[in-house]
C-alpha cells in the first residue's frame, strides 16, 4: 500500500503539492489524472526520492520512504517508469533489466559466502529477466540494443524494467504518451496482465480512454490539490470535476461520446488530448 500523507512540496515560492493526502490500495489500478502542472509527476517524483518532500511523509507499508535513501526505495518495494524513455540506449534489452534487479539479500550473503556468486546466479538473473520479457512479448529482442527498438516496444521495455523486482507499488508515469491506438491496446493488455493482488499500481495519464477502461480508482489533482477521488462513475457524475475539464459540466460524457462515434474523430483526438479550462 503506498501513502500521501499531508504532502507538501515547495520549488522557491510555489507550492507544486499543497498538502495532499491519499491511500493507493494493492491490487487495484489509480489513476492520477489532473491537468499539465497539476503537481502528477512532482508526486512520483517525490515517492521515488528524485525528489525530497517539503513535509508530509510518503509511506509504503507503513515504510516512511524520504527517510531512505534514493537507492534503498526499490528494495522498499517502489519502482516506477519514466515520462520520457529512460532506457540505457546502449545495453542489450535483458542488460537493461539486468543491471536493476535488486539481489535477494539473504541469497547475496549465502553466495557470497560460500562462494556461490559467478555463473549460477548469473544464470538465475537471466533467467528471470527472461520471464519477465517473454511474459511482456518482448523475449525476440532480449539481445538487441534498447536504443534500437522502435518507441511503442522500448515503452514496454520501460515496463519490464518496472516489475523485474516484483515492485509492492508500481508508478507508470505516462506510459502511454507517444503510442498509436494498437500499441495503447497492447500496452493496456499488458497492464492488466502484470498486476498482481499484492501491487498497488499508479497510472499517470492523460489518455481518458485507457484510464476509464482499465483504472478501479481514479484520483484527479488540480493545481497541486486533489480535486475529486472515486471510481471512474464517480469521477464523470463529479461537477467540479466536469466544470475543470473543459469548463463545461458533461465535458467528460461528450468526451466518451465522441469516442464512441466515428464521426466524431477530430474531436476525439482534440478532446483525448484533455484540454482544461483554468479559470
Ligand atoms: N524541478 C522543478 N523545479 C521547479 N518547479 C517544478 C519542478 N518540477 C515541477 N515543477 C512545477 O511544479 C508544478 C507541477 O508540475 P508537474 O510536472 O508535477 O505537473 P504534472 O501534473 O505532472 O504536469 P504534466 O501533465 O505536464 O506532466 C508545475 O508548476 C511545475 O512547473
Amino acid at each position: 500500500m503506498l501513502r500521501f500523507d499531508h504532502v507538501t512540496k515547495q520549488f522557491g515560492a510555489h507550492k507544486a503539492i499543497d498538502d495532499v493526502s491519499f491511500t493507493v490500495e494493492p491490487g487495484l489500478i489509480t489513476a492520477v489524472i489532473g491537468p499539465n502542472g497539476a503537481g502528477k509527476s512532482t508526486l512520483v517524483n517525490m515517492a521515488a526520492g528524485s525528489y525530497s518532500v517539503t513535509s508530509g511523509r510518503i509511506l509504503v507499508n507503513e515504510v516512511e520512504l524520504q527517510t531512505l535513501p534514493k537507492h534503498r526505495i526499490a528494495h522498499a518495494g517502489l519502482s516506477r517508469t519514466y515520462q520520457n524513455i529512460r532506457l540505457f540506449d546502449g545495453m542489450s534489452v535483458l542488460q537493461n533489466l539486468e543491471v536493476v534487479l535488486v539481489p535477494p539479500r539473504i541469497g547475496t550473503l549465502v553466495a557470497s559466502t560460500f562462494g556461490l556468486t559467478g555463473r549460477r546466479a548469473e544464470g538465475e538473473r537471466r533467467e528471470r529477466c527472461m520471464a519477465v520479457l517473454e511474459r511482456l512479448g518482448l523475449a525476440p529482442f532480449a539481445d538487441r540494443l534498447a536504443g534500437s527498438l522502435a518507441y511503442g516496444q522500448q515503452k514496454l521495455v520501460e515496463l519490464a524494467r518496472a516489475i523485474v523486482n516484483e515492485p509492492r507499488v508500481l508508478l507508470l508515469d505516462e506510459p502511454a504518451a507517444g503510442l498509436n491506438h494498437g500499441e495503447t491496446e497492447r500496452l493496456k493488455h499488458y497492464i492488466l496482465d502484470v498486476r498482481t493482488p499484492d501491487m498497488a499500481m499508479v497510472l499517470i495519464e492523460h489518455d481518458m480512454k485507457l484510464i476509464m477502461s482499465i483504472s478501479d480508482r481514479i484520483i484527479v489533482m488540480n493545481r497541486g490539490t486533489v480535486l475529486a477521488q472515486g471510481t471512474g462513475a464517480e469521477i464523470r457524475a463529479n461537477t467540479a470535476v466536469q466544470e475543470a475539464y473543459l469548463g463545461q459540466p458533461g465535458a467528460i460524457r461528450d468526451i466518451e461520446a465522441a469516442a464512441r462515434g466515428r464521426r466524431n474523430r477530430v474531436r476525439i483526438r482534440e478532446s483525448e488530448s484533455l484540454t482544461w479550462h483554468q479559470p
